[in-house]
């Protein structure tokens, strides 16, 4: 279950020459500069952009050299920058509008309105007008509307860009909810790295035109070549499952494969999932475990690449345990620093940890 897609051409000036695969499931974000192209790759998945190239979602050809189907006729819901609701109709007719066109003409029906009103908090909006709505109300509305048309895709094109940041983060939470149980694959535009890495678990990463990698998010934020990892605010976001509180101290202990982390709160009961992000600036890396330090978090890990990034600064992708099996970190740290302490790949080493954000619900913890 996946779709894979090729497109080439050109748009006026613009040389398009994409290749990539998503998974039949969760989201993948296609992520990179303004004008790299990633509104015309989505626009090519649609059909609103006929470019040469083939496209198929679970084997179903879309498009190739001698086929081109039309966007009314390819499965998708669109949600745009600004949700174009119908003004003259309540929120719940407007939600409906898809639902009939599909379900009426006996599209089986896998997602319903009670579970989409539920998903995006969309009870009390019901019998409003669209008028009367905040721009994050009606923009969950357009995914509401988007979904309901029980599209097989989910395209997404940049849907927060239009809105302040306090609508932004009203609206996160419901996408991140929905993120793990719907049972459509997304395709994600966005040009903000923070958001992506909130959402997404595959990433494509585009440049002028061109995929410069493509994969599972956590393999692509841990790779020290591409240019993510020359962001300041480069870093790996990571599964966590709650193992213990330490309630005295108001810790929580969080398992992440081949660690353990004691970050400040109560995350919440035991074996529950969370997902952290740890920024390469929040890590030290040390050759001795840490005794007569305050840091709380100093994991034994393995350096298994290694990248100068600029005159001052290295990028070091760590990985957890003493064997170096677990998850991938990046740390940041200084030329003079691993030079002074004769750091390379292969060595084993303490990755001190001191901050640990955690993505889903936005919270912020200093470890
Ligand atoms: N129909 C078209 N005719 C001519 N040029 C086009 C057309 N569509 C897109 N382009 C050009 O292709 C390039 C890529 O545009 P596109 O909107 O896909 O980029 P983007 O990555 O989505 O950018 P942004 O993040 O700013 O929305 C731009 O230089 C744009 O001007």
């Amino acid at each position: 279950m996946s779709l894979t897609a090729r497109f080439q051409g050109t748009l006026g000036r613009f040389a398009l020459d994409v290749a990539f695969e998503a998974p039949g499931r969760g989201v993948t974000a296609l992520f990179g500069p303004s004008g790299c192209g990633k509104t015309s790759v989505l626009r090519c998945v649609a059909g609103l952009q006929r470019l040469g190239g083939r496209m198929a979602l679970d084997g179903d050809v879309w498009q190739d050299e001698r086929h081109f189907r039309p966007t009314h006729k390819r499965p998708i819901g669109y949600v745009f920058q600004e949700a174009s609701l119908f003004p003259h109709l309540s929120v719940r007719s407007n939600l409906l509008f898809g639902h009939r066109r599909t379900v009426g003409r006996g599209v089986p029906e896998s997602i319903r309105l009670d579970d989409v009103v539920d998903l995006l908090g969309l009870a009390r909006l019901l019998d409003r007008s669209p008028e009367h709505l905040s721009g994050g109300e009606r923009q969950r509305v357009g995914v509401g509307r988007a979904l309901l048309s029980q599209p097989r895709l989910l395209l997404m094109d940049e849907p927060l860009a239009a809105l302040d940041r306090f609508s932004k983060e009203e609206i996160l939470p419901y996408l991140e909810r929905l993120h793990g149980v719907l049972p459509v694959p997304v395709l994600y535009v966005s040009h903000d790295i923070a958001e992506v890495e909130r959402l997404a678990d595959h990433l494509v990463l585009l440049r002028e035109g061109r995929v410069v990698a493509a994969g599972p998010m956590q393999d692509l934020q841990a790779d020290p070549s591409l240019p993510i990892a020359r962001m300041p605010e480069a870093g790996v976001t990571l599964p966590a499952v709650v193992e213990g509180h330490e309630e005295a101290y108001g810790l929580t202990a969080l398992r992440l494969e081949g660690g353990r982390l004691l970050v400040p709160g109560n995350l919440g009961a035991v074996g529950a999932g969370r997902r952290v992000r740890i920024a390469a600036s929040d890590i030290s890396l040390a050759r001795q475990p840490s005794t007569g330090s305050t840091i709380l978090n100093s994991l034994p890990a393995r350096i298994v690449a290694a990248e100068r990034q600029d005159e001052v600064q290295m990028m070091a992708v760590v990985a957890l345990g003493a064997e170096g099996q677990g998850a991938r970190l990046l740390a940041r740290v200084t030329r003079k620093s691993w030079d002074a302490l004769g750091l390379a790949a292969g060595q084993d080493v303490f990755a001190q940890v001191k901050g640990v954000a955690l993505v889903q619900d936005g919270l912020q913890a200093e470890g």
